[in-house]
């Protein structure tokens, strides 16, 4: 049997919801074997984030170099990296080993409202991380920092989704979790719009589920998925953790990964 790896690049969630618990529970169920780097520690629950206490430079450095000397992994998931000098390392070891199909989460602020990333991040992000991304996957508020663009409506979505399309990726996806109608995800891949549908889903247990669609994402891709597959395969996976109804914890809770087991 032929065994696909993933890494995720993320921090830690200590209340499992997001982050490297998110990424890990999200590869484990989509098929892949899960690797981690870890690039901060966050003490943080369903109410909020508490602090962050972020790893030194070399040691992600010497996270990475550990990964990718003995199981190389077929895709790389990146998610909240908060500082330029952490950032800088994650883009001179995925050039240095070629990694491939790298997913880029740009992680900027959690739906609680704590900053994930310190100020120029986003800069840096651009600039070091989105050349070597065969995706990008900002929600509404993290695509109007990096485009300029307000979003309002679905005409705005596209319009900055062109202007995202610029930035060095291969390909964006800019997801619709934060518009107030459906839950419509749009992708530009290959000069192509195509907009991945999905119903609104009346759960207000939504923490991490940018994390999880991207770490499903990079599963797919690890398993040999082309883009658009890989993402609508995604989105049908996102949807039916949300639809599964956990209801953890006193803030936004947590998706229910365990879904599929329940009709086993
Ligand atoms: N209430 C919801 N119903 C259905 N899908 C949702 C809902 N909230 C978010 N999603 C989906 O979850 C994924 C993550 O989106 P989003 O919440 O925008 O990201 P983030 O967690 O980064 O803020 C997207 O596919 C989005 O459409
Ligand atoms: C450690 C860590 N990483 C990322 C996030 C943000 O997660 P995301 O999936 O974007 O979902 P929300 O929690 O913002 O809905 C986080 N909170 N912690």
């Amino acid at each position: 049997m032929s065994v696909h790896a993933a890494l995720t690049i993320a921090g830690s969630d200590s209340s499992g919801g997001a982050g490297i618990q998110a990424d890990i529970k999200t590869m484990i169920t989509n098929g892949v074997y899960a690797m981690s780097a870890i690039t901060a520690l966050t003490a943080q629950n369903t109410t909020g984030v508490r602090s962050v206490m972020e790893v030194p430079p070399e040691f992600l450095g010497d996270q990475l170099d550990a990964v990718f000397e003995d199981i190389y992994p077929e895709a790389v998931k990146i998610g909240m990296v908060s500082s330029k000098e952490l950032i800088q390392v994650i883009g001179e070891k995925l050039r240095f080993y070629q990694a491939k199909n790298v997913v880029v989460d740009p992680v900027m602020v959690a739906s609680s409202g704590s900053s994930l990333m310190k100020n120029n991040g986003a800069e840096m992000m651009i600039k070091e991380l989105f050349p070597l991304a065969s995706l990008i996957t900002p929600n509404i508020p993290e695509a109007e920092i990096l485009s300029g663009c307000e979003i309002k409506n679905k005409q705005d979505m596209e319009a900055a989704a062109e202007k995202l399309s610029d930035l060095g990726a291969e390909a964006v996806l800019l997801k619709g979790g934060h518009s107030i109608s459906d839950a419509d995800d749009l992708l530009c891949v290959e000069g192509q719009k195509i907009w991945i549908r999905g119903r609104r889903i009346h759960n207000p247990n939504t923490h991490g589920t940018g994390c999880t669609l991207s770490s499903a994402i990079a599963s797919n891709l690890a398993k040999g998925m082309e883009m658009e597959e890989a993402v609508r395969k995604a989105k049908e996976y996102i949807s039916k953790a949300l639809e599964a109804g956990l209801d953890l914890g006193k803030g936004s809770g947590p998706l229910d990964h365990a879904f599929y087991m329940a009709n086993l």
